[in-house]
């Protein structure tokens, strides 16, 4: 069974909520890297989702394209991607997505990327510029390799939200607005009622990603979904002190966790 599954499996029955933060692969040396994933699951997050570095990351804001220009001057490479993993898994069973852009996977090769992707321990993928006609490549090797394509719906994807996630498993990415990732002081009001829709037509579980940045937030968001993913909050403490990103972390557990 994949892992991400396990997680979910586990969360329902305890009422629980999912933390899913997100880093960059390589702004901290890989071995850093590795040990931090294991530090955040031990702060409270249950899935990990770990940023390949690129040099045109179009859905990101400032904070993540800093992150990935950094690891990029350190000679990040996909390789050094997997040894991470591969360090992770050492010491670790926490669930890890990767997140991708859609070139480094055909650089590298669909099937061989999703073959050395499994071989690590990875479990899922987020690729947030696959064109839809690729996608059923993709979906197969996933298949083959049983790592998850994670699909991501927007509040404009509407009636497109059962084609996008068709066949897809985990879970499913709510983009909370449009625009690239980064810190928002406020979601947008409709935040909710979108929540409900996407809800209503998946089978599995839905988690809320794009500006998450505070307990306060955290708080407004979570009775609507299975889960929330904080990425640009955790980068920005990351590269200030890994203690930091720690203690942000347990406050959003905590937070997550109050009923
Ligand atoms: O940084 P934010 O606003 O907290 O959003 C999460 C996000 O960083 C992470 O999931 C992510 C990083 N790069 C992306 C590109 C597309 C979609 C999502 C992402």
């Amino acid at each position: 069974m994949n892992r991400i599954d396990q997680v979910f499996d586990r969360l329902k029955v305890r009422k629980e909520k999912a933390l899913i933060p997100f880093i960059t692969c390589g702004d901290l040396s890989i071995e850093d890297t590795a040990e931090l994933v294991v530090k955040l699951e031990a702060s409270g997050a249950n899935i990990v989702e770990i940023g390949v570095p690129f040099s045109d990351p179009l859905a990101d804001g400032k904070v993540i394209q800093e992150s990935y220009s950094r690891a990029l001057k350190n000679g990040t490479k996909v390789k050094d991607v997997f040894r991470c993993v591969e360090l992770i898994r050492k010491k670790s069973q926490v669930p890890v997505i990767l997140m991708i852009y859609f070139n480094v996977v055909f650089c590298r090769g669909v099937d061989l990327f999703l073959q050395e992707a499994k071989k690590n321990g990875v479990d899922g993928i987020i690729i947030p510029d696959l064109p839809l006609e690729e996608r059923k490549e993709i979906i197969e090797s996933c298949e083959n390799n049983c790592v998850y394509l994670i699909p991501l719906v927007a509040p404009t994807s509407k009636e497109r939200i059962k084609s996008i996630t068709q066949g897809t498993k985990g879970f499913v990415y709510c983009v909370s607005s449009n625009g690239i990732t980064g810190e928002r002081s406020q979601l947008n009001k409709e935040v909710n009622e979108y929540l409900d829709t996407v809800k209503e037509l998946v089978e599995i579980p839905i988690c809320l990603g794009f500006g998450i940045s505070s307990r306060e937030v955290v708080k407004e968001v979570k009775a609507y979904c299975d889960g929330v993913i904080v990425g640009s909050a955790v980068v920005k403490r990351m590269v200030k002190s890994k203690k930091e990103v720690c203690s942000f972390l347990e406050e959003l557990r905590e937070e997550l966790d109050l009923k």
